[in-house]
C-alpha cells in the first residue's frame, strides 16, 4: 500500500479578497485533517522564502559554535523560563539542543550576538509566524463553526507565544531518537524543517514521515484546540527521528494562549449537543508550567511526562 501523504494546503486565498471558493477548498482539507489526526502542511503562508532560508543558515552557524560560546546565551538551569540556549541533559531520551525565544519585546529573551544578523532574523521570523498563526486560528475557528472571531477574541494576548530553533545531532548506530512521541501543549504549532526530514506524524496507527518541501511549513493542532473542541479536532501525535547522515535543524513556533485563560470544552461541543465534556477545565499557566518543566527537567520515565491525559475525565 502506498504511504498516505500529509495534505498540503495553499493559503494564498486568505491573502486576497474575494476568492471564496479557494478559501472553502482550503478549509475543507484542514477540517478533515484536523478531525482525523491534526496535521497538515501549508504553502503561500506569508513567511518569505528568503527569510526562512536565511534563518536556517544562521541557525546552522550558531549551533556549529562551541558549547562554551553557545552557553553565553543560556539562562542557567534554575531560570523560571528556559529562554536562550539549552541542551537536553544526558539522561533525557530526547537528543537535541535549542535556542528558545519569546516575543521580540520580551525581557526574558537572551539572544546571541553572533552570527551577526541572527537576532534580527529571529525577530523577523517570529513576527511572520505570528501573522500566519493568526490566519490559521481564524481558519480553525471557522472550521469548528465557532462564532465569528471567537478564537481571536479569546486568544487576544500574544505574550506567551514562543519560538525554538533546534539542532539534532546525527543518529548513531544504536540510537536515533530526536524527540519522543508527544502532542504539543499550546494551540497551533508551525514547523520549518530542514530538507533532511525526520519529523513523523502518527496517522491511523502508522508513523508517516513528513517529507520536506521547499517553502513549506508543517502545522500541527495542539492540546488547547483539542480541549476546546472536546476532541473534535485532534492534537497531533508526532516525533522526531534523527537522520543518520548529518545534523538536522528546525524552527518550531508555538502559537499559545495567555496564562490566565481558562481552558475547558466549549458548550458548542458539550451541553449544546448533549455530549459529556472529555476534560476538566484548567488555567493555561498551570498546564504550561508543567510542560515547560518537561523541557527543562525532563523525566527519565515516559510515564512521568506531563501531558493532557492528566485532565481527562
Ligand atoms: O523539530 C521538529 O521538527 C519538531 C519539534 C517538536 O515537535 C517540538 O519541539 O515539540
Ligand atoms: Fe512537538
Amino acid at each position: 500500500m502506498p504511504t498516505p501523504a500529509i495534505p498540503t494546503v495553499d493559503l494564498s486565498p486568505f491573502f486576497t479578497a474575494g476568492d471564496d471558493s479557494g478559501r472553502k477548498k482550503a478549509k475543507d482539507i484542514i477540517a478533515e485533517a484536523c478531525t482525523d489526526y491534526g496535521f497538515f502542511q501549508i504553502v503561500n503562508h506569508g513567511v518569505p522564502l528568503e527569510v526562512m532560508n536565511q534563518a536556517m543558515e544562521l541557525s546552522k552557524t550558531f549551533f556549529s559554535y562551541s558549547d562554551e560560546v553557545k552557553r553565553e546565551s543560556s539562562s542557567g538551569p534554575d531560570a523560571p523560563l528556559p529562554a536562550g540556549y539549552n541542551k537536553q541533559p544526558d539522561h533525557s531520551p530526547d537528543k537535541n539542543e535549542y535556542l528558545l525565544m519569546f516575543p521580540p519585546e520580551s525581557p526574558f529573551n537572551i539572544l546571541p550576538d553572533n552570527p551577526p544578523e541572527f537576532r534580527k532574523t529571529l525577530e523577523e521570523m517570529f513576527k511572520y509566524f505570528v501573522k500566519t498563526g493568526q490566519i490559521l486560528e481564524d481558519i480553525i475557528s471557522e472550521c469548528l463553526d465557532l462564532p465569528p472571531n471567537f478564537l481571536k477574541e479569546y486568544n487576544n494576548d500574544r505574550s506567551w507565544d514562543f519560538m525554538v530553533t533546534m539542532r539534532y545531532k546525527p543518529a548513531t548506530e544504536t540510537e536515533n531518537n530526536g524527540i519522543t512521541e508527544h502532542e504539543d501543549g499550546n494551540l497551533i504549532t508551525m514547523v520549518l524543517q530542514e530538507d533532511i526530514g525526520g519529523l513523523e506524524v502518527s496517522k491511523n496507527g502508522e508513523w508517516i514521515p513528513v517529507i520536506p518541501s521547499k517553502g513549506t511549513l508543517v502545522v500541527n493542532i495542539s492540546d488547547v484546540i483539542q480541549v476546546l473542541s472536546n476532541k473534535k479536532f485532534k492534537s497531533a501525535t508526532h516525533r522526531v527521528v534523527r537522520p543518520k547522515e548529518r545534523s538536522r535543524h528546525s524552527y518550531v513556533f508555538f502559537y499559545s494562549l495567555q496564562g490566565d485563560k481558562w481552558v475547558e470544552p466549549l458548550p458548542q461541543f458539550t451541553q449544546e449537543i448533549g455530549a459529556k465534556p472529555k476534560y476538566k477545565g484548567f488555567y493555561y499557566k498551570d498546564y504550561q508550567a508543567l510542560r515547560m518543566r518537561n523541557k527543562t527537567h525532563p523525566p527519565s520515565k515516559p510515564e512521568d511526562i506531563a501531558r493532557l491525559t492528566m485532565y481527562e475525565i
